[in-house]
């Protein structure tokens, strides 16, 4: 009789975006960016249970996203046909991070899936044929394959990994939902902010750090503006990526949770520390 695998459990951590630039616009309309991607450890967590088939299965649906849209499904059945395996897998997900909030949630569910999956069918696929396989599914997931915060060009595909401060975010998600193609359609958005060097952009730190989106969504979403004025109050505070979601760091803990606890009142909040890798990596032991 065959030895059973047993069931893999990976994290999906969520990222910042600490600062955005948007430097121009490609012809198929994909804006070209400069960003800082750092991931925190809030996560969601997929369990991998292989199957005696190739059926792709989820144990539990997501709200308002059919099954064959899922993007855990996607990356799996992306996996099979790149792999050209007939190894088929059921998923448990279970799902911390906001939908659409800018925190990548979404993106990282793809990559743990592909990452978890070269793993769990033996594939041995290197991460930059999984990067570049995501990179299909979604910008942002090239980022979480690669599992280290990164300076990202291109679409933000084009990543060199850097060292940030790990400082403790307080995240606010202030209830409504940002579409980001509309963000990026907007025709008042600032698509030509001078490209700079990553060592400026490293050199500079915080406070010369800003997201080239905020004025846009501020504008269209009024409960934005509000939670990042209130926010401000306390810290310097950004949005992240296209939003909902908006950030503050902080040195401790302690100053952290006694903000996310007051801000818990208006808006969902969290706590979370900043990482340099991604606790995806370490949970595969590279
Ligand atoms: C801008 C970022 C920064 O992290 O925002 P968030 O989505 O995280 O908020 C991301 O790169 C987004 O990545 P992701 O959410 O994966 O975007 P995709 O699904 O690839 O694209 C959604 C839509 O946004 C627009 N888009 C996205 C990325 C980009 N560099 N330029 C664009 O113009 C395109 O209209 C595209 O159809
Ligand atoms: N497994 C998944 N988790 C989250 N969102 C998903 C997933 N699969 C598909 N989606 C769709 O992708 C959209 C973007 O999700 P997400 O990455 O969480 O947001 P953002 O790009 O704003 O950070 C969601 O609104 C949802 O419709």
């Amino acid at each position: 009789m065959p030895a059973t695998i047993p069931a893999l459990t990976l994290p999906a951590p969520a990222k910042l975006n600490r600062m955005l630039h948007i430097v121009g616009r490609r012809q198929d309309g994909y804006h070209e960016l400069q960003t800082l991607f750092q991931l925190i450890d809030l996560c969601d967590y997929l369990t991998f249970m292989p199957r005696n088939d190739s059926a792709i299965t989820l144990s539990n649906d997501l709200s308002g996203v059919a099954h064959n849209d899922n993007l855990i499904v996607r990356a799996a059945q992306l996996l099979q046909q790149a792999s050209g395996t007939h190894q088929g897998v059921s998923v448990t997900i279970e799902k911390n991070l906001p939908m659409g909030g800018g925190l990548g949630g979404g993106s990282s569910n793809a990559a743990t899936t592909l990452v978890g999956l070269n793993h769990l069918w033996k594939l041995g696929l290197s991460n930059a044929t999984l990067a570049k396989l995501g990179l299909t599914l979604g910008a942002d997931v090239p980022v979480f394959v690669h599992g280290h915060s990164a300076w990202a060009e291109g679409v933000g595909e084009k990543l060199t990994s850097v060292t940030l401060d790990t400082p403790w975010f307080v995240v606010i998600h202030p209830g409504v939902s940002v579409s980001t193609p509309a963000i990026f359609q907007d025709p008042e958005l600032t698509r030509d902010s001078l490209p700079i060097t990553m060592a400026r952009a490293l050199q500079g730190g915080a406070p010369e750090w800003r997201n080239d989106c905020e004025a846009i969504v501020k504008r269209r979403y009024p409960p934005i503006a509000e939670a990042l004025n209130w926010l401000t109050q306390h810290a310097p505070s950004r949005l992240t990526g296209t939003g909902a979601c908006l950030f503050a760091a902080f040195d401790s803990q302690l100053a952290a949770q006694a903000v996310a606890q007051m801000a818990g009142q208006h808006w969902y909040s969290w706590v979370a520390r900043g990482l340099n890798t991604s606790p995806l990596q370490d949970a595969l032991g590279r």
